[in-house]
């Protein structure tokens, strides 16, 4: 357990690791993606009645800023789903709470803060389908510009493109923290 000191000298140290980092996106540019998203979302799913999945932990932002600009009914809930990162187990799904609104016959939106390998969203869409659901939507907010990405992955609701380095703000963490900063922020380069 640390002790109420080292809790605040951690913070201290955060704090200060802040003040050097790179601003990619601003606060503003974040809530007219958001806004882009919701109105395309609006136009494609209105009336479809979905069923909208947060992707917990980082989608819990993304999803907090969109549902509620979508102007339709539909039924929110959320799954935790992350990816085994170890070489002996590749890119399968670890469940941490699976959704509980009946999928077969629904059309579902996952929403995610991020779009980088894809493999997340690719295991997460592979599970909703074989769970029955009708047609399985994409909508992240940001997503990583390189070639790495699984093939026949792509977002129906593509969110802003950041350049190919290790991000945070906006729902995604740095060792845990920043989820909660505005805009998408990066470690100095060569750090
Ligand atoms: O496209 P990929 O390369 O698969 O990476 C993207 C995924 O990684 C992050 O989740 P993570 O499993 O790290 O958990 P978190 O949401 O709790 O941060 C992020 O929220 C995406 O779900
Ligand atoms: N926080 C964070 N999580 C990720 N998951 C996949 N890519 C990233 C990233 O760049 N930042």
């Amino acid at each position: 357990m640390q002790t109420r000191d080292q809790l605040r000298q951690q913070s201290d140290q955060l704090q200060a690791l802040l003040g050097r980092c790179d601003l990619l996106v601003s606060p503003d540019e974040m809530q007219a993606t958001y806004a882009r998203l919701a109105e395309e979302i609006n136009r494609q799913l209105a009336g479809r009645l979905p069923v909208v999945l947060a992707v917990m932990n980082g989608g819990l932002v993304s999803a907090g800023q969109i549902v509620p600009r979508l102007t339709f009914p539909l039924e929110l809930s959320y799954l935790h789903a992350t990816r085994y990162r170890g070489a002996t187990t590749g890119g399968a799904l670890k469940w941490l709470a699976q959704p509980d609104i009946e999928l077969a016959g629904r059309e579902v939106l996952l929403i995610d803060d991020i779009l980088d390998e894809g493999h997340t969203l690719a295991a997460v869409r592979e599970w909703c389908l074989d769970a029955g659901a009708e047609r399985v939507w994409i909508a992240v907010a940001t997503e990583k510009a390189h070639e790495r990405k699984v093939p026949d992955l792509a977002a129906d609701f593509p969110g802003i493109v950041v350049p190919d380095r290790y991000i945070f703000g906006e729902g995604m963490d740095y060792h845990g923290y920043f989820r909660n900063l505005p805009g998408i922020h990066a470690l100095p380069e060569g750090e």
